[in-house]
């Protein structure tokens, strides 16, 4: 019976689980069955009217998208089947609610606004060998195939977060559920606290985690070796997905581990992934080629790195040699251009790019003189730098290419590089531009609107994570990702039509989705990386990952 779902629970506990709480929708029958009468109000709701209740319910809190956020939030904890069909049928309006920018405020104020726990949490304090059995009772009986976790180091550009960090893990777990048809009972959202170095919530006395510095080195190595190991023995096969972690500790991570598990980045390869899929959307309509490009890239931390490495991938791909690839690409941060005289300022991943120090720095002290002497056709904002991206810098880009492509990627909206208007009006409405959250379209000169693509790596992770958990791959090669990217830019919109956004909608995610997960399988098996011997052959692939995705529904009840 595959319809149908065991239950030992009745009355007001089965109202109170919510995984299986159908509330209203409950049928007489099943009223009967498991002792709901009397504990509901007599009408028998369809999903679609308890969804046009809830909706309406959700629009009261209009005023607040925080309180909006908490709605959505305790829907979560009494109907997992309506949450997930509310945010499905109204996904463009409230993914900024349970993502960012709106899941960024509410992580700031995790402590202040907490009402009940949800993820595992997992404390650098606790005896290394109970890591295990924590993430078991965490999982209840479930068979976990996929962790998303984050120690809250840098969690999206406002920084350290502590414990509030595992709100990323559940947000992203979520979206999980929600754009790949994950099922949601496969998945942990891990909080690996370790400390915290944001002095105000050490101040703060109602701050939830450990009230101490980040614990760093010897320590923090084998605290997340410990998890990783517990994580591969409670749930054998398990992909693990590695969030926001700080600049010092997120590449070395995913280097230890993802030649010996399937693990992933998703700030370093999802973002990569999703940005490149957006420049190779971009290039088609300006006409460039990507081994021809000249890429300045702002803010040179975890995605800034992830995006270079992306794209020198994709050149090489293209027959472009290494060092070819890499002398396209300018990393520039705080301390402007990044110089090979700079070594010891400089992080393992931004070494391979330092420019030779006797290129000439003099004349590139800005930004706006970086642009004016590199000449670049790409620019992307990963820098968390507020306006970056300013007058002077948009004119320059338009004034060296008939169609630049400006990527400010940084996230919450309050911190992104420039407002995609501004950019329009800079340029003349010849940029080419995606944004790293939603941001409403822009009107040109003729009336025109002009969609801004969310170019955000919710668009390709939830892709890698079901290809990952269906072709039950060894690791996640540089290959498979590089073929997620791809599969991404076909489905641009601006193929058709340059108005209509370098990026498929989110309204789109979940066909999108799968159509990345396909790619990678392939590619996958084509490396000999899958263990999965029941991957059907050819174009079958999308019919039989369809069939393996989970979609909110009610299912019929039946007395265990
Ligand atoms: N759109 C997406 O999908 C996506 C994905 C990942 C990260 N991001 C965003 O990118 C930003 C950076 O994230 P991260 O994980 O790489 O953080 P990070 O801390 O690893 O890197 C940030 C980098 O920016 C540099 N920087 C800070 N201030 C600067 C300035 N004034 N000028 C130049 N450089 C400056 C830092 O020195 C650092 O190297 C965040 O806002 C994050 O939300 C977006
Ligand atoms: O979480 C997001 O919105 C994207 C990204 O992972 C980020 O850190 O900004
Ligand atoms: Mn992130």
């Amino acid at each position: 019976m595959p319809d149908c779902v065991k239950c030992s629970v009745v009355g007001a506990d089965l109202l109170n689980n919510a995984r299986l709480n159908k509330g209203t929708a409950f049928t007489n029958e099943e009223r009967s069955e498991f002792g709901l009468h009397g504990l509901l109000p007599s009408n028998v709701q369809t999903i679609d009217q308890q969804i046009e209740r809830a909706y309406d319910q959700f629009k009261q809190e209009s005023k607040s998208a925080l309180r909006q956020n908490a709605f959505l939030n305790g829907l979560h904890f009494q109907n997992e089947v309506l949450f997930y069909k509310l945010l499905e049928t109204h996904i463009t309006e409230m993914l900024p609610i349970i993502y960012t920018p709106t899941e960024g405020k509410a992580i700031e104020l995790y402590s202040k606004i907490f009402q009940r726990p949800e993820g595992c949490f997992l404390s650098i304090d606790q005896p290394l060998d109970t890591l295990e059995e924590t993430m078991k009772r965490c999982a209840k009986q479930d068979h976990i195939t996929y962790i998303v976790c984050s120690d809250g180091e840098e969690i999206l550009g406002i920084g350290d977060q502590g414990v509030g960090g595992i709100s990323i893990s559940t947000a992203k777990s979520n979206l999980l559920v929600l754009c790949a048809g994950l099922h949601p009972h496969k998945i942990l959202s891990v909080g690996l606290d370790c400390g915290t170095n944001n002095q105000d919530l050490l101040n703060d006395n109602t701050y939830l985690g450990l009230k101490k510095k980040r614990v760093r080195g010897k320590q923090y190595d084998e605290f997340i070796k410990a998890f990783v190991n517990s994580a591969k023995n409670a749930f054998p096969n398990v992909t693990i997905h590695f969030e926001d972690f700080g600049i010092s500790n997120a590449r070395r991570v995913l280097n230890e581990y993802r030649e010996e598990l399937c693990c992933f980045n998703d700030d370093i390869q999802g973002t990569g992934a999703v940005t490149l899929a957006a420049i190779l959307a971009a290039l088609h309509i300006s006409k460039c080629k990507l081994k021809d490009s000249k890429i300045v890239i702002f803010g040179a931390g975890t995605a800034g790195t992830g995006i270079a490495d992306a794209i020198v991938d994709a050149m090489i791909h293209d027959q472009s040699s290494k060092q070819d690839a890499i002398s396209r690409i300018w990393l520039v941060d705080k301390q402007g251009v990044l110089y090979d005289d700079m070594s010891d300022d400089l992080t393992p991943a931004q070494k391979p790019y330092a420019r030779d120090a006797s290129e000439g720095k003099d004349d590139m002290k800005s930004l706006s003189d970086v642009i004016k002497k590199i000449k670049p056709n790409i620019l992307i904002g990963c820098s968390t730098k507020k306006d970056s991206f300013d007058q002077n810098v948009c004119e320059q880009m338009a004034e060296n290419h008939e169609r630049p492509i400006i990527l400010p990627l940084s996230n919450p909206t309050k911190l992104c590089e420039a407002e995609p208007k501004d950019v329009m009006k800079w340029t003349k409405g010849k940029a080419l531009v995606a944004t790293g959250s939603p941001y409403p379209p822009v009107e040109n000169n003729d009336d025109n609107k002009i969609v801004i693509s969310e170019c955000n790596n919710a668009l390709v992770y939830p892709g890698i994570a079901l290809a990952c958990i269906l072709s039950k791959s060894s690791k996640l090669s540089n290959k498979m990702l590089y073929a997620a990217a791809v599969a991404l830019a076909e489905l641009s919109p601006a193929k058709e039509d340059e108005s209509k956004g370098l990026l498929p909608d989110v309204e789109h995610v979940r066909s999108v989705s799968t159509h990345v997960a396909v790619a990678i399988i392939k590619q996958s098996v084509e490396e000999g990386l899958s263990k999965n011997e029941n991957i059907p052959k050819g174009e079958d692939i999308k019919e039989w990952v369809e069939k393996n995705q989970w979609s909110p529904e009610y299912k019929k009840l039946v007395k265990e």
